[in-house]
């Protein structure tokens, strides 16, 4: 019932970026992903969350393999990027009623519950401050009954309550068996959660790509 990967590796623009990874996450467990500009976190998550291919090794949440059964994956988990997901033309409450439909939720309730969103809960989302909107964001998680959250950067323009929220709700989530792995460079407070630190792959197995060809950038990610 856990998050394991075994010598995960993935490419970006042909490079590989995170190489021979063993990891794994307990029901219950949160972890930090750390590590400077460039190693690698954001790779990971959307690897992990199906958004990129695997280059190497083998990932499995809760007994199922990511590149054999992909879709099983996905529905065992969230992921929270660097976007917010916020339809600017919907109100704050309409959004989070259309998530609370997309994840099956019954109602949008405990995510309006959140972040003081019941307050905000007839502004257009476009309306609302880039902290505001990064607050829906997250508290679509609460709609989504997925045992594994990917986070990337999650608090960036929170300020210092709602980073305490935040932190509660991870807390909450891994309380009740959840499993998270969360991106950040800030302290959130979450001093029971492991460490996962990333380094950026030596400079030897990327100087290894063809010096002629130059950098190969994917489009649009
Ligand atoms: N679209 C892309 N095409 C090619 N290479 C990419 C692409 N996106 C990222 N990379 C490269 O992959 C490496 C890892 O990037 P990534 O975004 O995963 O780092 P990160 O650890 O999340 O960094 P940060 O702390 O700045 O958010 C970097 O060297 C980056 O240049």
């Amino acid at each position: 019932m856990s998050l394991i990967l075994r010598d995960l590796g993935v490419a970006r623009g042909g490079r590989m970026v995170v190489s021979g990874l063993d990891f794994s996450l307990a029901p219950g467990e949160a972890a930090l992903l750390r590590g400077p500009n460039g190693a690698g976190k954001s790779t990971l998550l959307r690897a992990l969350a199906g958004l990129l291919p695997l280059a190497a090794g083998s990932a499995t949440l809760m007994g199922a393999d990511l590149a054999q059964e992909p879709d099983t994956v996905q529905e065992q988990l969230a992921y929270a990027g660097h976007l917010d997901a916020v339809k600017p033309q919907m109100t704050v409450a309409e959004n989070l009623a259309f998530q609370a439909r997309l994840f099956g939720a019954p109602d949008a309730g405990p995510a309006l519950a959140l972040f003081g969103l019941a307050a905000l809960a007839d502004r257009p989302a476009g309306a609302c401050s880039a902290g505001q909107k990064r607050r829906i964001g997250l508290a679509r998680l609460a709609l989504a009954a997925r045992p594994l959250w990917l986070l990337d950067e999650p608090t960036v323009s929170l300020d210092a309550d709602a980073v305490a929220d935040f932190a509660g709700m991870v807390r909450a989530h891994c309380a009740g068996g959840g499993m998270a792995l969360v991106a950040t460079h800030i302290d959130l407070g979450l001093s029971e959660a492991r460490v996962l630190r990333l380094e950026p792959v030596s400079a030897a197995v990327r100087e290894s790509a063809d010096p002629f060809l130059g950098d190969a950038w994917e489009d649009g990610l």
